[in-house]
């Protein structure tokens, strides 16, 4: 069956008939997928989760067989490593991607073009908000999509690669959870889709039964564990505290969510005031290293770790693996602390979470320097 799934140029677009059998129907259809370009990897991770939970509906309400193409990690805007060359990173050097395919039908991308072949994708479909009319004192929150008028640039090359062409573009102008996109492909009825902007489309049920069973089979890869352990065994003999620490631009985009070094250091040594039994801290941090090193001295007499990959290690799991090593050994530690509104301390919580770790040992985050009530995150309980 899969021979024809290769560059067979005999198969016509309506389908031919190849030793008597129609085998259009029995062919895989592909969607693949784009985030806003800005986007970090876990707010990524969980527009993954919404595109999972679109193809499971797409399988049960279409006649077709429909696979979800992983869309490579590329030269992602936190990655700061300018001497490596972070292009296109297949998701199997950070996921256990037999994980996921157990419970997600997934290809990466490399695996799609050999099933494809350079043949252009049906179609491309740009997401984009609905205008807000300046006259609506009742905003329109209900789900709907339209073809619209491109709002901005539709991207021409996904991930640099100019082979990656389509039949049709148009724009949509959407509001919705991502199953809504089933009906955009039954208007187009595409063999091979691709959506761009997907995180406009939002979760069908956040923290529900699905989100926690695809959210599961999003292992981390067995290297990274590997190297994370190591580094425990090492260094992190005893009961640790670990601590996120989201700096760089989260100072702008979130100003009163993040605290100064000082007090950062004050929080910390108040949470270990009050457990005798842990001495050791974990920082997590892309912070720079002078703002680590003041923070280092505040915490003294304290024993501080963080993990520094050396030029060997970094070379092989890139900028985007020293983050996950950070987030394993953070999800592993005795308590956590992370910071408020980052999408890289809900995924530590949530693997907490899927641990079965103690919840008052997982969903805190720290106080900003000038609130005056600072509130904790929510509880996101793992479902089985
Ligand atoms: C302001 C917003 O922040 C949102 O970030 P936020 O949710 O924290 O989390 P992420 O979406 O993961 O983006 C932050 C990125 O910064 C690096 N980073 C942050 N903290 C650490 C750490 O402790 N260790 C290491 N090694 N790296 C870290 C890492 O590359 C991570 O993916 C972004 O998704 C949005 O695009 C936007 O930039």
């Amino acid at each position: 069956e899969c021979l024809l799934c290769a560059d067979d140029n005999s198969l016509s677009d309506e389908g031919e008939t190849l030793a008597g059998h129609t085998v259009l129907n029995t062919l895989p259809r592909y969607i693949l997928y784009d985030v806003n370009k800005p986007e970090g990897f876990n707010l990524r991770r969980d527009v993954f989760i919404r595109m999972a939970s679109f193809i499971h509906h797409m399988n049960k309400v279409s006649d077709y067989h429909w696979i979800l193409v992983l869309p490579p990690w590329h030269r992602l805007y936190h990655w700061r490593s300018s001497n490596l060359v972070q292009d296109r990173v297949p998701w199997s050097l950070f996921f256990n991607v037999d994980s996921i395919k157990n419970i997600v039908p997934v290809v990466e991308l490399h695996e799609f073009f050999q099933m494809n072949g350079l043949r252009p994708l049906d179609a491309q479909v740009t997401l984009q908000d609905f205008n807000l009319k300046s006259f609506d004192q009742y905003p329109d929150f209900s789900d709907k999509w339209e073809i619209a008028n491109c709002k901005g640039q539709v991207q021409k090359e996904f991930w640099n690669l100019n082979n990656l062409t389509f039949t049709k573009s148009l724009c949509i102008s959407f509001q919705g959870i991502s199953t809504l996109l089933a009906d955009i492909v039954k208007e187009l009825e595409p063999r091979t889709i691709i959506f761009d902007h997907a995180e406009l489309a939002l979760h069908n049920y956040y923290g529900g039964q699905e989100y926690w069973r695809i959210r599961k089979s999003m292992q981390f890869s067995n290297n990274l564990h590997e190297i994370a352990k190591e580094f425990k065994k090492k260094n992190l003999k005893q009961d640790y505290l670990c601590a996120h620490l989201r700096r760089r631009d989260f100072l702008y985009g979130h100003p009163s969510d993040v605290p100064s070094i000082n007090n950062t250091a004050k929080q910390i040594i108040e949470k270990l005031s009050l457990m005798s039994n842990i001495k050791t801290i974990y920082i997590a941090t892309d912070a720079s290293k002078k703002e680590f090193e003041e923070l280092n001295n505040y915490l003294q007499p304290y024993e501080v770790f963080k993990f520094e990959a050396d030029e060997r290690t970094l070379n092989n799991v890139l900028d985007g693996g020293v983050a996950i090593i950070d987030q394993i050994i953070c999800s592993q530690a005795k308590y956590f602390i992370g910071t408020s509104k980052s999408t890289f301390s809900f995924r530590i919580q949530e693997e907490r979470e899927i641990l079965r770790l103690p919840v008052e040992t997982t969903f805190n985050s720290f106080c900003g320097d000038n609130i005056v009530k600072c509130t904790q995150p929510t509880k996101w309980r793992f479902v089985e």
